[in-house]
């Protein structure tokens, strides 16, 4: 790690957004800064309770500058060019239920023997856990994507963690003690990149990119985004609508597990990408994401507080607990619903 730099990498360039005019989802905002600020924490509380119904909301002042999240994107552009070979030698062991590493094009069917158009590279947190070999693109610049994940989890996740107990309530280290740095889980920088498909393979999909799903994490961050194919669903009978992720702002999706420790309070954001419009449609979509998923210290039980009760959310009963942590619920489902698919497809590549 923190090898000498052979070449300084190109500066990332946005695509310009799309021109057609499009439904966006109406998302809250939140502005991170306030939480430093005096009385800030309990605005943010109030404004939690008020607007975040639906798994999705904008943040806004994370810390980090445009450059800084350029960086990411450049770097993420570089590793999709590595030769096949390269990428592939540095593949996930996902039937084993770990994304850590290379994800690779078509390991997942969209429909029944059609497989995917998107690859992605998982890159861990930096702890001694998580250790696995890189390519030297990632090796170069270990420094600045270990800052840029350091500031995603512990910065950024951890306000946005305390405000949530404080919504419930709760020791605002309630959910920041399931998701230490230190610890062990599959948080990750995510880079990701779909591959432009034509008018006709569009049709044959259904226009599907990625299947409408659920994260099953804790907290996803979506970064900058200009081609437009990210939508949400605000209500199971509401129509799709799309996000608009610019410059400045990061999209927030609140995951599966904080919506099982509340006892459905916190909603899952169900979402979906679809191929993008046609001023965009020709284009390769590299997208960059922070997962935060749940810790081995993280128990697998449903929560209960005064306001969850005032609410009408308290805890009923222990059924849905199990004598496990949250990092086992999260490899045992990764096992059951990527592994076998993974394995039948392209895992005979190396
Ligand atoms: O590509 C996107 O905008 C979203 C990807 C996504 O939903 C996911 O990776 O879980
Ligand atoms: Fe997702």
């Amino acid at each position: 790690m923190g090898a000498v730099k052979v070449k300084a990498l190109p500066k990332y360039e946005h695509p310009p957004e799309t021109r057609c005019p499009l439904k966006y989802a109406d998302v809250p905002t939140i502005d991170l800064a306030d939480y430093d600020r005096p009385g800030g924490r309990d605005r943010l509380v109030q404004q939690f309770r008020q607007h975040i119904h639906h798994g999705f909301f904008y943040i806004t002042n994370i810390g980090l500058s445009q450059e800084e999240i350029d960086l990411q994107f450049a770097i993420a552009k570089a590793f999709f060019e590595l030769p096949e070979e390269e990428r592939l030698r540095h593949r996930a062991p996902l039937e084993t239920g770990s994304y850590n590493g290379y994800r690779p094009l078509g390991a997942l069917s969209l429909f029944p023997g059609m497989q995917d158009t998107l690859e992605f590279y998982s890159i861990f947190k930096f702890i001694p856990q998580s250790e696995r070999s890189h390519p030297d693109i990632i090796r170069q610049y270990s420094r600045e994507i270990e800052g840029f994940s350091r500031h995603m989890h512990e910065i950024v996740s951890f306000k946005i963690l305390r405000v949530l107990a404080l919504v419930l309530e709760l020791p605002e280290d309630q959910f920041v003690n399931g998701n230490r740095y230190e610890d062990e889980c599959d948080s990750s920088i995510r880079y990701m990149l779909y591959h432009a498909r034509s008018q006709r393979e569009n049709q044959t999909f259904d226009n599907v990119y990625f299947r409408g799903h659920t994260d099953k994490g804790t907290l996803t961050f979506l970064f900058q985004q200009s081609i437009a194919a990210l939508q949400i669903q605000s209500t199971k009978e509401a129509e799709w609508e799309y996000l608009r992720i610019p410059a400045g702002s990061v999209a927030v999706n609140i995951a599966d597990t904080l919506q099982f420790l509340t006892n459905g309070y916190l909603k899952s954001g169900f979402h979906r990408v679809i191929a993008p419009q046609r001023d965009q449609v020709h284009l390769d979509r590299l997208a960059l994401l922070y997962f935060v998923r749940p810790t081995d210290k993280l128990p697998w039980k449903t929560l209960d507080s005064p306001f969850l009760r005032r609410s009408g959310y308290g805890k009923m009963s222990t059924e849905n607990d199990r004598d496990i942590t949250g990092l086992d619920w999260w490899r045992a489902g990764v096992k059951a619903r990527k592994g076998a698919n993974y394995m039948s497809s392209a895992a005979s590549t190396t």
